[in-house]
């Protein structure tokens, strides 16, 4: 399988808090990777990084032939138009058949009376199905999502899992954070944990089980506690 993405010696500074240290990985076409990490471990800020929204102080980013999509941790989305014209116009805007904003939205489960009304109506679960109806526009071969299931139900949940699982097996790639450790565990086939800046250890998963997700959850206390 092709390598979608190669980080390499990062490192990311603010002044004086080193926020990613030494971090190095790859994705390869088709894999989900998870990034689990306790708040402020450096989750986001090596995702910007990934993406070019903040400058790395040292190391290099590599996405060969793709440019990755990314769902932000707080999607800011226009409230005053609906959501099929965003997509509509993400469609014009990058050269996608227009259709497609249509069965984006379908594809998230999102009302068809819903998808005409404007973004400000919506529930917190409705904007964040916009949002990822927004990301996965257009098969990116590459996604970045930070917390893609925020405000999301049980039943959301399952069914963006299950979407994303289907994107996988069509070859998409995923770095996925999140603080759903089961979530991670069903999507992803090997988990990078990250505590204080650093990728301290990588799990690969094989059952996709809740036994699995409790011996991440016990991982992360221990290197978070370190
Ligand atoms: N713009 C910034 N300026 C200074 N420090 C920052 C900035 N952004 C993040 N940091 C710091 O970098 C560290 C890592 O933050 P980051 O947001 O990447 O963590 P995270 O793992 O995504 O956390 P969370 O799970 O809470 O979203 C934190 O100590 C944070 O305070």
């Amino acid at each position: 399988m092709p390598t979608v993405l190669s980080v390499s010696s990062l490192h990311k500074r603010y002044r004086e808090k080193h926020a990613v240290k030494n971090v190095s990985f790859s994705i390869q076409s088709g894999e989900a990777v998870g990034l689990l990490g306790a708040n402020g471990a450096g989750k986001s800020t090596l995702i910007k990084c990934i993406l070019g929204l903040t400058r790395s102080s040292e190391g290099s980013i590599d996405h060969p032939g793709t440019s990755p999509a990314y769902l932000p941790e707080l999607p800011q989305l226009p409230t005053s138009i609906s959501a099929l014209n965003l997509l509509r116009f993400k469609c014009k805007a990058s050269g996608l058949i227009p259709t497609l904003a249509e069965e984006s939205l379908a594809a998230m489960n999102l009302a068809p009376d819903a998808r005409s009304r404007p973004i400000g109506q919506y529930s917190k679960g409705m904007r964040q199905r916009t949002a990822l109806a927004l990301t996965l526009c257009g098969d990116p071969q590459l996604v970045c999502l930070d917390e893609p299931m925020s405000g999301l139900d049980a039943l959301g949940r399952a069914e963006v899992l299950s979407l994303l699982g289907e994107k996988k097996q069509q070859g998409a790639a995923f770095l996925m954070s999140s603080h759903i450790v089961s979530d991670m565990v069903q999507l992803c086939d090997r988990v990078l944990i990250m505590a204080h800046g650093c990728i301290c250890e990588e799990v690969r998963l094989h059952e996709h089980s809740l036994a699995e997700a409790k011996v991440l959850e016990e991982k992360l206390a221990r290197w978070t506690r370190q």
